[in-house]
Protein backbone atom coordinates (compact mmCIF):
# COMPACT_ATOMS: atom_id res chain seq x y z
CA UNK A 1 0.00 0.00 0.00
CA UNK A 2 1.60 3.36 -1.24
CA UNK A 3 0.68 5.72 2.03
CA UNK A 4 0.67 9.26 2.70
CA UNK A 5 -2.36 11.06 5.00
CA UNK A 6 -2.17 14.04 3.04
CA UNK A 7 -2.67 12.69 -0.40
CA UNK A 8 -5.37 10.06 1.24
CA UNK A 9 -7.02 12.90 2.71
CA UNK A 10 -7.14 14.52 -1.14
CA UNK A 11 -8.92 11.35 -2.63
CA UNK A 12 -10.96 10.86 -0.49
CA UNK A 13 -12.43 14.44 -1.17
CA UNK A 14 -12.44 13.20 -5.23
CA UNK A 15 -15.13 10.98 -4.29
CA UNK A 16 -17.88 13.04 -3.22
CA UNK A 17 -16.87 15.82 -5.63
CA UNK A 18 -18.63 17.10 -9.02
CA UNK A 19 -16.82 15.83 -11.98
CA UNK A 20 -14.82 18.98 -13.03
CA UNK A 21 -13.42 19.49 -9.52
CA UNK A 22 -12.42 15.88 -9.45
CA UNK A 23 -10.60 16.26 -12.21
CA UNK A 24 -8.53 19.64 -10.98
CA UNK A 25 -8.06 17.73 -7.45
CA UNK A 26 -6.80 14.42 -9.34
CA UNK A 27 -4.33 16.19 -11.00
CA UNK A 28 -2.93 17.91 -7.71
CA UNK A 29 -2.96 14.68 -6.18
CA UNK A 30 -0.96 13.48 -8.98
CA UNK A 31 1.64 16.29 -8.77
CA UNK A 32 1.67 16.13 -4.86
CA UNK A 33 2.30 12.13 -5.25
CA UNK A 34 5.00 12.46 -7.47
CA UNK A 35 6.81 14.88 -5.20
CA UNK A 36 6.68 12.54 -2.62
CA UNK A 37 9.84 10.56 -2.07
CA UNK A 38 9.35 7.13 -2.07
CA UNK A 39 10.34 3.93 0.22
CA UNK A 40 10.23 0.64 0.63
CA UNK A 41 9.20 -0.70 4.14
CA UNK A 42 10.66 -4.55 4.69
CA UNK A 43 8.19 -4.90 7.66
CA UNK A 44 5.19 -4.34 9.06
CA UNK A 45 7.24 -2.05 12.31
CA UNK A 46 5.26 -1.07 15.82
CA UNK A 47 3.01 1.93 15.56
CA UNK A 48 5.15 4.55 16.63
CA UNK A 49 7.50 4.20 13.84
CA UNK A 50 4.15 3.62 11.30
CA UNK A 51 2.91 6.90 12.36
CA UNK A 52 5.93 9.09 11.80
CA UNK A 53 5.91 8.07 7.83
CA UNK A 54 2.31 8.07 7.18
CA UNK A 55 1.92 11.57 9.24
CA UNK A 56 5.46 13.09 7.57
CA UNK A 57 3.79 14.21 4.14
CA UNK A 58 7.31 13.60 3.44
CA UNK A 59 7.12 10.03 1.54
CA UNK A 60 4.88 7.63 -0.05
CA UNK A 61 5.55 4.17 1.09
CA UNK A 62 5.04 0.48 0.47
CA UNK A 63 5.29 -1.86 3.10
CA UNK A 64 5.90 -5.42 3.75
CA UNK A 65 2.59 -5.84 5.51
CA UNK A 66 3.18 -8.59 7.76
CA UNK A 67 5.62 -9.78 10.86
CA UNK A 68 5.10 -13.08 10.70
CA UNK A 69 6.31 -13.85 7.49
CA UNK A 70 9.85 -11.63 6.11
CA UNK A 71 9.51 -10.26 2.53
CA UNK A 72 10.71 -12.96 0.26
CA UNK A 73 14.24 -11.89 -1.87
CA UNK A 74 12.40 -12.22 -5.05
CA UNK A 75 9.83 -9.50 -3.46
CA UNK A 76 12.15 -7.20 -2.23
CA UNK A 77 14.07 -7.42 -5.01
CA UNK A 78 11.34 -6.27 -7.15
CA UNK A 79 10.15 -3.80 -4.72
CA UNK A 80 13.36 -1.90 -4.44
CA UNK A 81 13.47 -0.81 -7.60
CA UNK A 82 13.42 2.83 -7.57
CA UNK A 83 13.19 3.91 -4.15
CA UNK A 84 14.30 6.56 -3.02
CA UNK A 85 14.42 5.21 0.78
CA UNK A 86 14.83 2.00 2.61
CA UNK A 87 13.99 0.83 5.90
CA UNK A 88 14.98 -2.35 6.85
CA UNK A 89 14.92 -4.98 9.84
CA UNK A 90 18.03 -7.10 10.59
CA UNK A 91 16.63 -10.02 8.67
CA UNK A 92 17.17 -8.48 5.20
CA UNK A 93 20.63 -8.57 3.82
CA UNK A 94 21.54 -5.64 2.27
CA UNK A 95 24.13 -6.76 -0.26
CA UNK A 96 25.16 -5.65 -3.92
CA UNK A 97 22.92 -7.49 -5.54
CA UNK A 98 20.49 -5.51 -3.77
CA UNK A 99 21.70 -2.46 -3.94
CA UNK A 100 22.11 -2.81 -7.82
CA UNK A 101 18.04 -3.77 -7.70
CA UNK A 102 17.23 -0.58 -6.29
CA UNK A 103 18.91 1.05 -8.75
CA UNK A 104 20.82 4.79 -8.17
CA UNK A 105 17.75 6.91 -6.70
CA UNK A 106 18.17 5.16 -3.23
CA UNK A 107 19.30 7.63 -1.08
CA UNK A 108 19.26 6.43 2.25
CA UNK A 109 18.78 3.11 4.15
CA UNK A 110 17.80 2.93 7.57
CA UNK A 111 17.71 0.06 9.60
CA UNK A 112 15.47 -0.57 12.58
CA UNK A 113 18.43 -2.39 14.63
CA UNK A 114 21.66 -1.25 16.68
CA UNK A 115 23.17 -4.52 14.65
CA UNK A 116 24.62 -3.54 11.43
CA UNK A 117 26.18 -6.82 10.17
CA UNK A 118 22.88 -7.68 7.91
CA UNK A 119 24.62 -4.30 5.60
CA UNK A 120 27.39 -4.75 3.20
CA UNK A 121 29.24 -1.12 4.30
CA UNK A 122 31.81 -1.39 1.89
CA UNK A 123 28.78 -1.43 -0.75
CA UNK A 124 26.27 1.41 0.59
CA UNK A 125 29.37 4.00 0.90
CA UNK A 126 30.68 3.07 -2.85
CA UNK A 127 27.42 4.14 -3.55
CA UNK A 128 27.19 7.01 -1.78
CA UNK A 129 24.05 5.66 0.40
CA UNK A 130 23.52 7.67 4.09
CA UNK A 131 22.78 4.51 6.60
CA UNK A 132 20.73 5.31 9.93
CA UNK A 133 20.71 2.60 12.53
CA UNK A 134 18.94 2.70 16.24
CA UNK A 135 21.63 2.62 19.30
CA UNK A 136 20.72 3.85 22.82
CA UNK A 137 17.17 3.12 22.62
CA UNK A 138 17.40 -0.71 23.28
CA UNK A 139 20.64 -0.52 25.88
CA UNK A 140 18.00 -0.76 28.61
CA UNK A 141 16.21 -3.86 27.12
CA UNK A 142 18.86 -5.67 26.22
CA UNK A 143 20.77 -5.52 29.36
CA UNK A 144 17.99 -6.55 31.08
CA UNK A 145 17.38 -9.31 28.99
CA UNK A 146 21.15 -10.21 29.75
CA UNK A 147 20.32 -10.09 33.10
CA UNK A 148 17.56 -12.71 32.66
CA UNK A 149 19.10 -15.19 30.80
CA UNK A 150 22.05 -14.88 32.70
CA UNK A 151 20.19 -15.74 35.69
CA UNK A 152 17.98 -18.12 34.19
CA UNK A 153 21.03 -20.23 32.94
CA UNK A 154 23.14 -20.12 36.32
CA UNK A 155 20.05 -21.16 38.40
CA UNK A 156 18.68 -23.86 35.90
CA UNK A 157 15.36 -22.28 36.14
CA UNK A 158 14.10 -23.97 32.54
CA UNK A 159 15.18 -27.57 34.44
CA UNK A 160 13.68 -26.81 37.66
CA UNK A 161 10.23 -25.41 35.75
CA UNK A 162 10.21 -28.64 34.02
CA UNK A 163 11.26 -30.86 36.96
CA UNK A 164 8.40 -29.73 38.84
CA UNK A 165 5.70 -29.71 36.10
CA UNK A 166 6.77 -33.52 35.62
CA UNK A 167 6.67 -35.01 38.44
CA UNK A 168 10.96 -34.56 39.07
CA UNK A 169 10.14 -32.83 42.37
CA UNK A 170 10.81 -35.13 45.10
CA UNK A 171 11.50 -34.39 48.73
CA UNK A 172 13.90 -31.31 49.24
CA UNK A 173 17.40 -32.54 48.40
CA UNK A 174 20.84 -30.85 49.32
CA UNK A 175 22.32 -30.48 46.09
CA UNK A 176 19.43 -31.12 43.49
CA UNK A 177 19.54 -28.44 40.99
CA UNK A 178 22.32 -26.33 42.71
CA UNK A 179 23.68 -23.27 39.91
CA UNK A 180 26.30 -20.85 40.73
CA UNK A 181 25.91 -17.88 42.23
CA UNK A 182 26.81 -14.07 41.42
CA UNK A 183 28.00 -12.70 45.11
CA UNK A 184 31.39 -12.97 44.93
CA UNK A 185 31.87 -13.76 41.16
CA UNK A 186 34.13 -12.52 38.60
CA UNK A 187 31.91 -11.05 35.43
CA UNK A 188 33.43 -10.62 32.71
CA UNK A 189 32.47 -8.82 29.70
CA UNK A 190 33.84 -9.24 26.02
CA UNK A 191 33.23 -5.84 23.87
CA UNK A 192 32.47 -3.05 25.96
CA UNK A 193 30.03 -0.61 25.00
CA UNK A 194 26.58 1.10 25.90
CA UNK A 195 25.34 -2.43 26.65
CA UNK A 196 27.98 -3.83 28.59
CA UNK A 197 28.16 -1.12 31.22
CA UNK A 198 24.66 -1.50 31.23
CA UNK A 199 24.49 -5.04 32.24
CA UNK A 200 27.56 -4.18 34.55
CA UNK A 201 25.46 -1.49 36.01
CA UNK A 202 22.43 -4.35 36.73
CA UNK A 203 24.69 -7.43 38.32
CA UNK A 204 26.73 -4.91 40.59
CA UNK A 205 23.74 -4.88 43.20
CA UNK A 206 24.31 -8.93 43.17
CA UNK A 207 27.72 -8.43 44.60
CA UNK A 208 29.49 -9.07 42.12
CA UNK A 209 33.51 -9.06 43.14
CA UNK A 210 34.74 -7.93 39.51
CA UNK A 211 34.29 -6.61 36.45
CA UNK A 212 36.83 -7.38 33.83
CA UNK A 213 36.39 -6.75 29.87
CA UNK A 214 38.26 -7.03 27.10
CA UNK A 215 37.95 -5.32 23.59
CA UNK A 216 40.61 -4.01 21.16
CA UNK A 217 41.48 -1.38 23.28
CA UNK A 218 41.01 0.08 26.88
CA UNK A 219 38.00 1.71 26.87
CA UNK A 220 38.83 3.89 30.20
CA UNK A 221 35.69 6.06 30.26
CA UNK A 222 32.74 3.93 29.83
CA UNK A 223 35.35 1.15 32.09
CA UNK A 224 35.53 3.65 34.92
CA UNK A 225 31.38 4.09 35.60
CA UNK A 226 31.41 0.00 36.42
CA UNK A 227 35.27 0.09 37.97
CA UNK A 228 35.89 -2.65 35.43
CA UNK A 229 39.70 -3.84 34.71
CA UNK A 230 40.98 -4.72 31.62
CA UNK A 231 42.62 -7.67 30.76
CA UNK A 232 43.67 -10.04 27.80
CA UNK A 233 41.29 -12.38 26.13
CA UNK A 234 42.96 -15.13 27.37
CA UNK A 235 42.75 -13.77 31.11
CA UNK A 236 38.99 -13.15 30.30
CA UNK A 237 38.39 -16.62 29.57
CA UNK A 238 40.75 -17.80 32.54
CA UNK A 239 38.81 -15.46 35.14
CA UNK A 240 35.79 -14.77 34.31
CA UNK A 241 32.55 -16.81 36.40
CA UNK A 242 30.09 -15.48 34.25
CA UNK A 243 31.42 -14.11 30.81
CA UNK A 244 29.09 -12.21 28.69
CA UNK A 245 29.44 -11.28 25.05
CA UNK A 246 28.24 -8.00 24.23
CA UNK A 247 30.38 -7.36 20.85
CA UNK A 248 29.23 -6.73 17.47
CA UNK A 249 29.63 -9.56 15.12
CA UNK A 250 32.51 -8.24 12.17
CA UNK A 251 35.11 -10.06 10.33
CA UNK A 252 37.32 -9.94 13.45
CA UNK A 253 35.06 -11.74 15.87
CA UNK A 254 33.40 -13.90 13.86
CA UNK A 255 33.37 -16.79 15.89
CA UNK A 256 35.95 -15.62 18.21
CA UNK A 257 34.16 -18.07 21.15
CA UNK A 258 35.74 -20.95 19.78
CA UNK A 259 37.44 -24.09 21.53
CA UNK A 260 40.30 -22.33 22.67
CA UNK A 261 38.68 -19.78 24.25
CA UNK A 262 35.86 -22.40 25.79
CA UNK A 263 39.02 -24.65 27.05
CA UNK A 264 40.48 -21.69 29.25
CA UNK A 265 37.13 -21.43 30.84
CA UNK A 266 36.41 -22.07 34.36
CA UNK A 267 33.91 -25.93 34.46
CA UNK A 268 32.08 -23.79 36.54
CA UNK A 269 31.69 -20.79 34.36
CA UNK A 270 28.48 -19.77 32.56
CA UNK A 271 28.43 -18.05 29.24
CA UNK A 272 26.26 -15.65 27.96
CA UNK A 273 25.64 -14.27 24.72
CA UNK A 274 22.97 -11.55 23.56
CA UNK A 275 24.87 -9.66 20.75
CA UNK A 276 25.36 -12.09 17.66
CA UNK A 277 25.30 -15.50 17.31
CA UNK A 278 27.71 -15.65 14.50
CA UNK A 279 30.73 -14.63 17.25
CA UNK A 280 30.09 -18.35 18.35
CA UNK A 281 30.97 -21.19 17.31
CA UNK A 282 28.33 -23.74 17.94
CA UNK A 283 30.22 -26.84 17.39
CA UNK A 284 32.57 -25.96 19.88
CA UNK A 285 30.34 -24.50 22.06
CA UNK A 286 28.29 -27.76 22.14
CA UNK A 287 31.32 -29.62 23.14
CA UNK A 288 32.36 -27.44 25.55
CA UNK A 289 28.58 -27.38 27.34
CA UNK A 290 28.17 -31.21 26.95
CA UNK A 291 32.03 -32.42 28.19
CA UNK A 292 31.31 -30.16 31.03
CA UNK A 293 34.12 -27.84 30.00
CA UNK A 294 32.34 -25.03 30.59
CA UNK A 295 28.67 -24.99 33.21
CA UNK A 296 26.36 -23.22 30.83
CA UNK A 297 25.10 -21.37 28.13
CA UNK A 298 22.57 -18.91 27.70
CA UNK A 299 21.95 -17.53 24.14
CA UNK A 300 19.76 -15.22 22.47
CA UNK A 301 21.46 -15.33 18.92
CA UNK A 302 22.38 -18.74 17.22
CA UNK A 303 23.13 -19.51 13.67
CA UNK A 304 21.07 -19.76 11.80
CA UNK A 305 17.76 -18.18 13.40
CA UNK A 306 15.95 -19.55 14.06
CA UNK A 307 17.54 -22.18 15.59
CA UNK A 308 16.60 -25.46 13.80
CA UNK A 309 14.55 -27.56 16.38
CA UNK A 310 16.64 -30.77 16.08
CA UNK A 311 19.88 -28.49 16.45
CA UNK A 312 21.95 -30.71 18.95
CA UNK A 313 22.15 -27.14 21.43
CA UNK A 314 18.16 -28.18 22.02
CA UNK A 315 19.29 -31.65 23.78
CA UNK A 316 21.31 -30.06 26.16
CA UNK A 317 19.96 -29.17 29.89
CA UNK A 318 22.80 -26.78 30.45
CA UNK A 319 21.76 -24.23 27.25
CA UNK A 320 18.85 -22.13 27.46
CA UNK A 321 17.97 -20.48 23.98
CA UNK A 322 15.95 -18.07 23.35
CA UNK A 323 14.53 -16.26 20.03
CA UNK A 324 16.37 -13.30 20.05
CA UNK A 325 14.35 -11.43 22.14
CA UNK A 326 16.85 -9.22 23.67
CA UNK A 327 15.52 -5.95 22.50
CA UNK A 328 11.70 -6.99 22.60
CA UNK A 329 9.93 -4.75 24.93
CA UNK A 330 6.84 -2.77 23.82
CA UNK A 331 8.55 0.33 24.66
CA UNK A 332 11.72 -0.64 22.82
CA UNK A 333 10.36 -1.73 20.10
CA UNK A 334 8.51 1.25 19.51
CA UNK A 335 11.15 3.49 20.51
CA UNK A 336 13.66 1.73 17.51
CA UNK A 337 10.82 2.04 14.88
CA UNK A 338 10.42 5.67 15.76
CA UNK A 339 14.06 6.49 15.43
CA UNK A 340 14.48 4.13 12.61
CA UNK A 341 11.58 6.62 10.33
CA UNK A 342 12.64 9.66 12.06
CA UNK A 343 16.67 8.67 10.68
CA UNK A 344 15.09 8.23 7.35
CA UNK A 345 12.93 11.30 7.06
CA UNK A 346 15.88 13.34 8.22
CA UNK A 347 18.44 11.36 6.10
CA UNK A 348 16.15 11.86 2.71
CA UNK A 349 15.59 15.85 3.27
CA UNK A 350 19.70 15.89 3.43
CA UNK A 351 19.71 16.72 7.29
CA UNK A 352 21.85 14.71 9.90
CA UNK A 353 20.07 11.97 10.95
CA UNK A 354 19.46 11.28 14.66
CA UNK A 355 21.96 7.96 14.87
CA UNK A 356 23.76 7.87 11.43
CA UNK A 357 26.63 5.47 10.68
CA UNK A 358 29.99 6.49 9.79
CA UNK A 359 30.79 5.17 6.64
O1 LIG B 1 18.94 -4.24 17.15
C1 LIG B 1 19.57 -5.30 17.00
O2 LIG B 1 20.66 -5.33 16.43
C2 LIG B 1 19.02 -6.55 17.50
O3 LIG B 1 19.68 -7.54 17.56
C3 LIG B 1 17.60 -6.59 17.91
O4 LIG B 1 17.35 -5.71 18.87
Amino acid sequence: MWGSRMALRRLQKIAVAPLSIKEGITNKVQREMSTLQRVYVTRQIPPEGLKILKESGQVQFELWDSDDVPVSRAELLKKVKGVDGLLCVLTEKIDAELLDAAGPSLKVLSTMSVGFDHLSLDELKKRGIRVGYTPEVLTDAVAELTVALLLTTSRRLIEATHEAKTGGWGTWRTLWLCGHELANSTVGILGLGRIGVAIAERLAPFKVKKFLYTDVAPRPELAKAINAEYVSFDELAKQSDFLAVCCALTPETKEICNKELFSKMKNTSIFINTSRGGVVNQEDLYEALSTGQIAGAGLDVTVPEPLPTNHPLFTLKNCVILPHIASASYTTRNAMSALAANNLLLGLRGKPMIKELKL
